[in-house]
């Protein structure tokens, strides 16, 4: 699966072992999340691009680097908004637009309840976040928003990948990069990745249904 870049960093490593034990309290749970996506974060920003800048030292002129792209990031309320840290946190300047959507729990089918896209959209590096990718339905239904929005430029971020959602979303979406610091074996029957980490948004926030 060439179009799945799995970080491999023995943290991440670790950090899974923590998110997968069902014993992680949702506190430890949500601050493991935003440690993953921070490396994650940092593996996948190696290819934003970078200007040169003229600056001073304290003792001369020299030329230092600034990013020279537009970064927005994404998130896919709820469980994504855990990953936003992360990423922020290497580039403060980014801008932070949210999509609300819920899988169905028959259907497994994602249901839209909020969207708000930052206008320059469309020329930023837009990095999508979500610990999970499943079916693929959620991340194939927000990046089809995004690009409706004139976004073209996507990295899709997530911590735990199911091989049917890398395989839907690369169909639907060929130019998107898909990070994941796990590919998982399989969905089960109710679309849950195994072995996984079960509910991702249930356990940041602690409201297990
Ligand atoms: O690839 P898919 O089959 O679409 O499944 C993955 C989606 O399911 C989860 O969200 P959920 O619907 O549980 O919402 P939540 O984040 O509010 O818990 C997860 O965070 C993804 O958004
Ligand atoms: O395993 C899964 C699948 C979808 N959503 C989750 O939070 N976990
Ligand atoms: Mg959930």
């Amino acid at each position: 699966m060439d179009m799945l870049t799995v970080v491999d960093h023995p943290l991440l490593k670790r950090d899974l072992t923590i998110l997968r034990d069902r014993t992680t309290a949702h506190g430890l749970f949500r601050k493991t999340v935003s440690d993953a996506a921070a490396i994650l974060a940092y593996e996948t920003l190696r290819s934003i691009p970078l200007a040169e800048v003229d600056i001073h030292t304290p003792l001369e002129p020299t030329t230092g680097y600034a990013i020279a792209q537009e970064v927005i990031v994404v998130p896919i309320m709820r469980a994504g908004l855990g990953m936003v840290d992360g990423f922020v946190r290497f580039v403060p300047e980014a801008r932070v637009g949210h999509l609300g959507m819920q899988r169905d729990e028959d259907t497994h089918q994602p249901v839209d309840y909020y969207a708000n896209i930052p206008d320059s959209v469309d020329r930023a590096e837009v990095f999508v976040v979500d610990p999970m990718l499943a079916t693929g339905g959620s991340a194939i239904s927000a990046i089809t928003r995004l690009k409706e929005e004139g976004a073209d430029r996507f990295t899709f971020a997530c911590l735990v990948a199911a091989p049917e959602g890398v395989q839907a979303l690369h169909e639907a979406h060929p130019n998107v990069q898909i990070v994941a610091a796990t590919l998982d074996r399989e969905l089960d029957e109710n679309a849950f990745i195994r072995p996984g980490l079960g509910d991702a948004g249930d356990r940041i926030f602690g409201t297990p249904a």
